[in-house]
């Protein structure tokens, strides 16, 4: 399935960390925020990368953007070394961070694409190719003129999506860029991605919090904790390997207050007032166990909570450095 286009082999990075402890007292520590990590990606795969809040993720993201430099180790990316040409890499890669804007502020969306036309040397023909491809499929076309901080978030998202994809890079990094998006922007830019990936061969590496994004764009996923790399494979696997354990959560909402429901295979885990959270192992369907609470208590509403990425790796942690009951 082609060539390797990303590779890491022992990878570090550390960080010296100041902090005030009293008056004229500093204390010096270091963070070890990757450590040995070794990984390669193919060209054209779309891989999820996840972890838990300080991971490590970001700071991957920035050695291979060349952002940051390694402490030790070596990054390659299309055979470059990121931190050494940055420059040269910039052209080949595009990156979104879900969390901040590389937009323009102030100006309409359009002139910020107008400057990184420049910023990128990108020719006429292929910059409005590409610009007319991305209005197209991320529906631009209203909010082209429109200020980028008068933009809902999913739409400054789908804003800064367009705004990587330009210069048409072959890989793509993308942190979170789901965050914050309703259901609709957020089922847009899966789409889109989906199809960039499929009809371009768009290599993508995808860090995200939400379980779904993975699901429905990568069959390969890599999960990382403290720094190190924990499982690289197939998301079923890493379901099978942390997840076997892992609950869906039914949420319930009675028509009044009562005691904690007795059904059988769940368990409440919360009761407010007369909502309640029933736990029920992930792999069970919930359509039983909803027949079961209708028929004997007064359910007015319900939703089911797939099992986030951080309770599945927290379990798949726990589980292989677990010495707890
Ligand atoms: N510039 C920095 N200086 C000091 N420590 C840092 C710096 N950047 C990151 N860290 C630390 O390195 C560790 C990894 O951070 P990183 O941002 O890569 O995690 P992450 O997996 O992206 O987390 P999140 O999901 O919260 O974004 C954390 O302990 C963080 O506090």
């Amino acid at each position: 399935m082609g060539d390797e286009f990303i590779r890491l082999d022992e990878v570090e990075k550390v960080f010296d960390v100041r902090r005030k402890t009293g008056f004229m007292r500093r204390e010096r520590r270091e963070v070890r925020a990757v450590d040995s990590l070794s990984f390669s990606v193919r060209r054209g795969e779309m891989v999820g990368y996840i972890g838990p809040n300080g991971a490590g993720k970001s700071t991957t993201i920035k050695m291979l953007t060349g952002i940051l430099t390694p402490s030790g180790g070596r990054v390659r990316v299309a055979g470059i070394d990121p931190s050494r040409e940055r420059a040269r890499l910039a052209q080949r890669m595009g990156v979104v961070f879900g969390q901040r804007t590389t937009l323009w502020w102030d100006l309409p969306l359009i002139d910020s694409y107008r400057l990184m036309r420049r910023m990128y040397r990108i020719e006429e023909r292929r910059y409005e190719e590409n610009l007319a491809r991305c209005v197209e499929l991320l529906e631009l076309g209203d909010l082209l003129d429109a200020p980028v901080r008068q933009l809902s978030l999913g739409q400054r998202m789908r804003g800064d999506i367009a705004a990587a994809l330009l210069h048409d890079p072959e890989v793509l990094y993308l942190d979170e860029p789901t965050i914050g998006l309703d259901v609709v922007s957020k089922v847009k830019v899966r789409g889109f991605l989906r199809d960039l990936n499929a009809e371009h061969g768009t290599t993508v590496l995808l860090t995200t919090h939400d379980l779904t994004d993975i699901e429905q764009l990568c069959r390969r996923v890599m999960v990382i904790d403290h720094g190190k790399l924990m499982y690289d494979g197939e998301l079923e696997g890493l379901h099978a390997t942390g997840g076997a354990a892992a609950e869906r959560t039914l949420v319930v909402d009675l028509e009044r207050e009562l005691p904690p429901l007795d059904v059988e295979f769940a368990r409440v885990v919360k009761v407010e007032g007369a909502r309640q959270w029933l736990a029920f192992p992930a792999g069970q369907s919930a359509a039983p166990l909803v027949a079961r609470i209708a028929e004997r208590y007064p359910m007015v509403d319900l939703s089911v909570r797939e099992p986030d990425i951080e309770a599945v790796i927290a379990r798949m942690y726990a589980r292989d450095t677990s010495v707890a009951p």
